[in-house]
């Protein structure tokens, strides 16, 4: 069994509920994210938000980024604090880039925006994190330069480089071939254990990878007979012992955690 603690609440999301005119797409919606230590290991958390298409993941990933005002409910960080628009660093389905500046100087601008970065630093993380993403070569090329999985890495490195420690990502496994995936999931790991503070917040419908690589997931669904998404169930997967685990999809209890899920949504 492995040893692991939750300490303290890093992001809480409190009776969150969202219309649109008469229609309400979320409901009552409550979620927190804890601090998970293990013994002599630095990483951060990896949680996954599950549900169907169109059933309102995309507007719980821009209340909880600050993108949004949900309305009712609030979103608080450490120590209580509101979620105010820029504490997150937010990964969009397009990997948004600026098209009219070069990679490196895309980079030089989110790093100029980190108040623990010192100018004469910026230079040598960026080819650091761009030598650990395979980017090098591209620095000097335009977004339209790259391939979807190289603009994807650009701007995973753009939001790391602010400094901020979440990371919200929109869908990172769409659209992606079996190899990308597997880079894309070996990325997001290598950025979850840089740092303990850092938290990556997945959205996606993709369960066999999202459950691969969280230690945490929550499935976002409508009850029988009630308006609106909610959160149904919250799935730990630190204690079913199928968190940090490396060969993960071969457990019988990963099977049998996905065919719960799909039971759900
Ligand atoms: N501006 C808007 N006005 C009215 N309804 C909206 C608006 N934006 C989204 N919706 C509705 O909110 C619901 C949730 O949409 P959302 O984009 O969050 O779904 P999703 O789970 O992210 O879907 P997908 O997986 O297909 O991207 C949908 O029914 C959508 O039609």
């Amino acid at each position: 069994m492995m040893e692991y603690r939750k300490e303290e609440i890093l992001l809480k999301a409190e009776k969150i509920n969202l219309f649109f005119g008469e229609k309400q797409v979320l409901r009552d919606i409550d979620l927190c994210i804890k601090n998970i230590v293990r013994p002599g290991v630095t990483q951060g958390q990896v949680v996954s938000l599950l549900g169907r298409s169109g059933i309102g993941k995309t507007q719980l990933f821009r209340i909880l980024s600050g993108l949004q005002k949900p309305t009712s409910g609030t979103v608080t960080g450490i120590d209580n604090k509101p979620i105010m628009q820029g504490d997150m660093g937010v990964v969009f389905q397009n990997y948004y880039l600026f098209e009219w500046r070069t990679i490196r100087q895309s980079l030089e601008l989110a790093a100029k925006k980190n108040p623990q970065l010192k100018p004469t630093d910026i230079k040598d993380q960026i080819d650091q994190q761009a030598q650990l993403f395979n980017l090098t070569e591209h620095l000097n090329k335009y977004p339209q330069q790259l391939s979807g999985g190289q603009r994807q890495r650009a701007s995973i490195i753009q939001q790391l480089l602010n400094g901020s420690n979440f990371l919200l990502l929109d869908e990172p496994f769409s659209g992606l071939d079996v190899i990308m995936l597997e880079k894309v999931v070996e990325l997001l790991l290598k950025v979850s254990l840089s740092d303990e503070l850092k938290t990556l917040i997945l959205v996606s419908h993709d369960i066999e990878t999202s459950v691969a690589l969280a230690d945490t997931t929550f499935i976002l669904a409508q009850e029988d007979g009630k308006p609106g998404a909610t959160i149904i169930k919250e799935v730990d997967l630190c204690e079913r012992e199928l968190a940090w685990e490396k060969d993960v999809k071969n457990k019988k209890e990963f099977a049998n955690t996905v065919q719960e899920i799909k039971a759900l949504l």
